[in-house]
């Protein structure tokens, strides 16, 4: 396969990859390519110029694109003839050159030119191409070009969250990592403690979970010899343990009532007293925690809670970066210690279903969807989907209602272990329509909607509730109670002039962008934008000022 120097794109990657305030860039990842090796590689759209799409247009680049070095998609299936995309004010279109163009948008064949609308931030779609190549298009406000073996990722979430954690790791100051569960977590503070400057003392972990009101204290702080019934020998507590290291307590959200209270002295100044000790000890532990649980309204204690989120982190939900679904499943895969052939040729509708799916157990489950998969190729079979995930598929909410197909593949053989597929209806190209076998995304409690979860779903759709609260699973109402209980920032139409008037200088200013600084409701702030007879900046980068939408009661 020849590689080809793309100065262009080199370019392209080096002046938007510098920051988190580069203007977002739409981008093509490669999610399934049976060359595993090409997953993860990327092509950035111009918004002034045709995209012609084929088998050797455009050049897709690996995420250390400073190499300089990109490739087409050279697969055979991929057509010569070219797949065009233009981005335009009202959506994207999609135009096959002619019949030989095998494509499909989310799974819906396309037969001829189409316009659709863009994918809402923090959103993205699928496009097939060909028999077996799947390209994920999505924004992305950096691209990748740093490099953490323990949080992979190309999309830009995932290289915001490695520069963060580069930035934060050297600081003496406790972490708080929080984000769903299964999202890397615990990935994020290894990561913290192997690039600071405690990486050569002692990584200690404990699951606050399991600690007992009891046991807590000798288990943290240790115990003299004598305090208790039964404690013969001095005991080292687990702070004691992790001085000159990093002190991880995971599931802080679930520690003992109790034992809250006591963490208080050891996180300002580094002192405790071990049980039944005369005098306090000294530990130099630096402290990372982790959490999926809302802190600030599940009663946890909020002297703790301010102690620990010097530094808060955010961990991404696999669903809002669905470009880094491939590179996970391709180390997830190799991880298994499976061959990596046995991954490439897995049906491409198997591929394309995973691809959508909304994995709500994140990258855990897509792990865990992995090695079920290579159980199965073991004994030559491939499973259902279902099977594979553990639970129906789950379509993203934001599918088009057209474009709401399930996903039941023809696979060429049934697993042993595969969990009952709904009926097919099969078309020519392997899909299945109808409303039958589509799964609803379920209403979902706001008793587990932390707020960092919010501020997720109100970010990634630029502060537009409805969407964002589709993406949650929560009623329309329900948002603004989430929103009354997690934010405390001043309502839209107490905004002044005087605030908005910085923001709105900028260049690439953008009302989706100023509604997230401002955390806001997009809708409230446009009208507080013409309220104040302020001009109103595009929707979204590259996109229209529109109209508004006052009948929309949302907001
Ligand atoms: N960016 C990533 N790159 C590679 N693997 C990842 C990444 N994020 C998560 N994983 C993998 O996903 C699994 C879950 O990660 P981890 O345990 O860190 O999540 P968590 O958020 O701490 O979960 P929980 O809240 O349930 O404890 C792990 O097996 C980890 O290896």
């Amino acid at each position: 396969m020849t590689l080809q120097p793309s100065a262009e794109l080199t370019q392209t990657f080096t002046e938007t990859g510098t920051g988190p305030q580069a203007a977002p860039v739409w981008v093509l990842t490669v999610i399934w390519h049976p060359d595993l090796q090409r997953v993860g590689e990327q092509a950035v759209l111009s918004p002034d110029t045709p995209l012609a799409l084929n088998r050797y247009q455009p050049l897709f680049s690996p995420l250390q694109a400073a190499a300089g070095w990109a490739q087409p998609l050279l697969h055979a299936s991929v057509s010569r003839a070219s797949l065009t995309l233009v981005l335009g004010a009202d959506g994207l279109t999609l135009s096959p050159e002619d019949e030989r163009v095998r494509a499909e948008w989310q799974g819906q064949p396309l037969t001829g030119p189409r316009t659709v609308p863009l994918p809402a931030e923090g959103d993205s779609a699928v496009i097939q191409l060909g028999k077996r190549v799947l390209l994920c298009l999505h924004r992305a406000h950096q691209l990748p070009v740093t490099d953490n073996p323990l949080l992979l990722g190309v999309s830009s979430a995932m290289e915001g969250l490695r520069r963060q954690v580069a930035r934060v790791a050297a600081a003496a100051l406790p972490v708080l990592v929080r984000g769903e569960s299964g999202t890397g977590k615990e990935r994020v503070a290894q990561s913290l403690h192997r690039l600071s400057p405690w990486s050569q003392g002692p990584w200690v972990t404990v699951n606050m979970a399991t600690l007992s009101e009891g046991l807590a204290p000798a288990e943290l702080f240790g115990a003299a010899r004598g305090a208790y019934t039964g404690a013969q020998v001095a005991r080292t507590g687990l702070w004691a343990q992790a001085d000159g290291g990093s002190l991880f307590l995971d599931e802080i959200g679930d520690c003992p009532p109790a034992v809250q209270p006591m963490l208080l002295r050891v996180i300002e100044s580094g002192e405790f007293r071990p049980l039944g000790a005369a005098q306090p000890l000294r530990s130099r532990a630096r402290l990372i925690a982790a959490t999926d649980r809302p802190l600030e309204t599940s009663g946890f204690n909020l002297p703790l809670l301010r102690r620990l989120q010097t530094f808060t982190l955010f961990t991404p939900s696999l669903r809002s970066r669905r470009e880094d679904l491939g590179v996970l499943a391709r180390q997830a895969w190799l991880d298994t210690g499976a061959a990596p052939e046995d991954l490439a040729e897995m049906p491409t509708e198997l591929a394309r279903a995973l691809c959508l799916h909304d994995w709500p157990g994140n990258v855990r489950q897509l792990e865990q969807a992995m090695r079920r998969l290579a159980l199965d190729r073991a004994a030559g079979l491939w499973p259902s989907v279902e099977a594979l995930l553990g639970e129906p598929l789950r379509l993203p909410p934001d599918t088009a209602a057209s474009t709401r197909v399930a996903w039941t593949p023809a696979l060429p053989e049934p697993s042993a272990s595969a969990a009952p597929t709904a009926p097919a209806d099969e078309t020519d190209s392997g899909l299945s329509a109808g409303p039958a076998a589509a799964v609803a995304r379920p209403r979902q409690s706001t008793a587990g909607i932390d707020r960092a979860s919010l501020l997720a779903a109100l970010d990634a759709h630029g502060w537009q509730l409805k969407e964002a609260a589709e993406a949650l699973g929560v009623s329309r109402p329900s948002i603004y109670n989430l929103m009354a209980r997690w934010l405390d920032t001043p309502p839209a139409d107490s905004l002044g002039a005087e605030q908005l008037a910085p923001l709105l200088s900028r260049p690439d200013a953008t009302l989706a962008d100023m509604a997230r600084q401002l955390q806001v409701p997009r809708e409230a702030l446009r009208r507080r934008l013409r309220a104040l007879g302020l001009p109103r900046p595009p929707d979204e980068a590259g996109g229209r000022v529109d109209a508004d939408p006052d009948g929309d009661a949302m907001e």
